[in-house]
């Protein structure tokens, strides 16, 4: 078949992460093509979410060791190490041997479909809902009647001086790595950069950690990013308020960077982690006619619609707040609004959670006490210690103890004066993901802060029993 033979497919899905969860049985009627470049899954289970939570578990069970000791249990820690390491090859090997075989199983089961066409290459359009797909046996001309178009985004490595020229990974590749270094510089203090120093200081690498801001996590609540740059700081080395100058490969193959505070840093590895920037860039929008901002980043409305009918775009390729649990509510909703053309329903981005598992970890909903009084909002703030609970106890080795890793969390949260309800809930500590997720529900449901707390019972001594306690602190100050 030459270019110029267009084969016509009713739906056309760029990009198997999310995308690929659109297409079910319901289309069974329908011609029906998936078109993705790499392994099916997405960054999410081949180089994002799945490995980086994986390999973050194994870095909590060598932290937790290291507070063994303090609370009577002896973990084999001998002048501050632990003597029984981290086995990155056995580590590497249950990681990749678990997602390599979710992405081949994904594949081989689409190909099965007999109303699905999977190709695999990189599309990009050349008119409207009009696409080129090069693969590796030619290029391959797609038209549809509906595009949906689900690239998501890649790690951005800056242009600064000598850094291509240095050995150095993005999230894509650390992943994978045969062999841990034994020293790493890992330039970026954001979602990626403190994941996974945490996971590979906890396996043993010294790790060094750049941030041109102030503080780690910047984006989150001044205190959240002010106790996890502390706790980060007690593990591995931080700068902060710092950037990258230039980089210049040595003799030996490692790195030597300039920072631009004038000192001089050597590593074998540098991990790049200063944001990632949507694919967009890479489809020819203009020719499809499909808008989009400046980096890329497509423009949809509250159905997921682009300005093209009948192409439709989701999660990180459209969105700025670039996270999973958003790219999979975007697909539920491109999905229902395929399936029901004239019952279109909204894509809900009010209220969106977000999680970074690091140690401690962070959890956060709603607004920051900076933006809230940025704002102008009349604000009731309240805050509990994770120490003063039963629970904390637990955690604690002795009465002071308020290790950042351990017992030295809290809850903050915010309600505005004048409504009565939750703006903002910000945790931080042991299971704060998980710990949240009450205070998710009752901001994204506009539940009262009154009466709240004492609707419900809080088990004890359960770790929750900090939001139940936090919940009442701000029920009093919004008396
Ligand atoms: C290290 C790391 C950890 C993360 N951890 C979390 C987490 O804990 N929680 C969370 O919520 N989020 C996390 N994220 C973010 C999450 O991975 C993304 O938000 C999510 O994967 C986005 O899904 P998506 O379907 O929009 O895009 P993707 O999963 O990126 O899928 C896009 C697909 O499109 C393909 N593609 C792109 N362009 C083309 C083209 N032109 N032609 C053909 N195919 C193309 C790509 O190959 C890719 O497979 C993490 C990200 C990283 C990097
Ligand atoms: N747990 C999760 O949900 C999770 C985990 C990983 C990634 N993600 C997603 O991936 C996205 C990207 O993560 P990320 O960490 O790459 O980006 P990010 O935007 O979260 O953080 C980048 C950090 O790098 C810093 N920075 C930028 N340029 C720098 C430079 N030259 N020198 C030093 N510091 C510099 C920034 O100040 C910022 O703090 C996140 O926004 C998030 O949506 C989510």
């Amino acid at each position: 078949m030459s270019a110029q033979d267009a084969t016509h497919y009713d739906l056309v899905v760029v990009g198997a992460g999310s995308g690929n969860t659109i297409v079910d049985d319901r289309f069974s009627h329908l011609r029906v093509a998936i078109v993705e470049r790499g392994p099916f899954g997405g960054t999410c289970v081949n180089r994002g979410c799945i490995p980086s939570k994986m390999y973050v578990h194994a870095a909590e069970l060598a932290t937790s060791a290291l507070r063994g000791p303090a609370l009577g249990v002896a973990t084999g820690l001998e002048n501050g190490a632990l003597q029984a390491g981290a086995r990155w090859s056995q580590l590497r090997e249950r990681v990749l041997g678990r997602i390599d075989q979710v992405a081949a199983d994904g594949e081989e089961y689409r190909r099965g479909l007999d109303f699905v066409d999977v190709l695999t290459g990189t599309a990009r359009f050349t008119g409207p809902r009009r696409l080129v797909v090069e693969t590796e046996e030619g290029e391959r001309t797609l038209t549809a009647d509906q595009v949906v178009l689900a690239t998501g985004s890649r790690p951005v490595v800056p242009d600064v001086p000598g850094l291509h020229d240095v050995p150095h990974l993005t999230s894509d590749t650390v992943m994978r790595l045969e062999e841990l270094p034994r020293r790493i510089v890992v330039l970026g203090g954001g979602y990626v950069g403190t994941e996974l120093a945490h996971v590979l200081s906890g396996l043993g690498v010294a790790v060094l950690q750049v941030e041109g801001e102030d503080r780690l996590l910047s984006n989150q609540d001044r205190e959240v990013g002010e106790l996890v740059s502390r706790a980060a700081a007690q593990r591995w080395e931080v700068r902060l308020g710092v950037r990258l100058a230039e980089a210049h490969r040595t003799p030996d193959g490692s790195a030597e960077l300039r920072l631009d505070d004038g000192s001089v840093v050597h590593t074998d590895l540098v991990l790049v982690a200063v944001g990632r920037r949507p694919n967009g860039d890479q489809l020819d929008l203009d020719a499809g006619g499909v808008a989009a901002d400046d980096t890329g980043l497509i423009e949809v409305d509250e159905h997921q619609r682009t300005s093209v009918e009948g192409v439709w775009a989701l999660g990180d390729a459209s969105s700025t707040q670039p996270l999973k649990h958003v790219a999979n509510q975007d697909a539920r909703v491109v999905q229902h609004n395929l399936l029901h053309p004239d019952d279109l329903v909204v894509s809900d981005h009010r209220h969106v959670p977000n999680a970074v598992f690091t140690e401690p970890q962070v959890a956060a909903v709603g607004l920051t006490e900076e933006q809230a009084r940025e704002q102008g909002l009349d604000l009731a703030v309240a805050r509990q210690d994770v120490a003063d609970t039963a629970y904390g106890w637990a955690l604690q080795a002795d009465p002071d103890d308020d290790a950042p890793s351990g017992p030295g969390g809290f809850v903050k949260l915010l309600a505005d004066r004048s409504t009565g309800l939750l703006v903002g809930a910000h945790v931080v500590g042991p299971m704060a993901a998980t710990l949240i997720q009450p205070l998710i529900q009752a901001i994204s449901n506009d539940v009262a802060v009154r009466g709240l707390a004492r609707s419900q019972y809080w088990i004890h001594p359960a770790p929750t029993e900090v939001v139940e306690t936090a919940l009442l602190a701000l029920e009093e100050e919004l008396s």
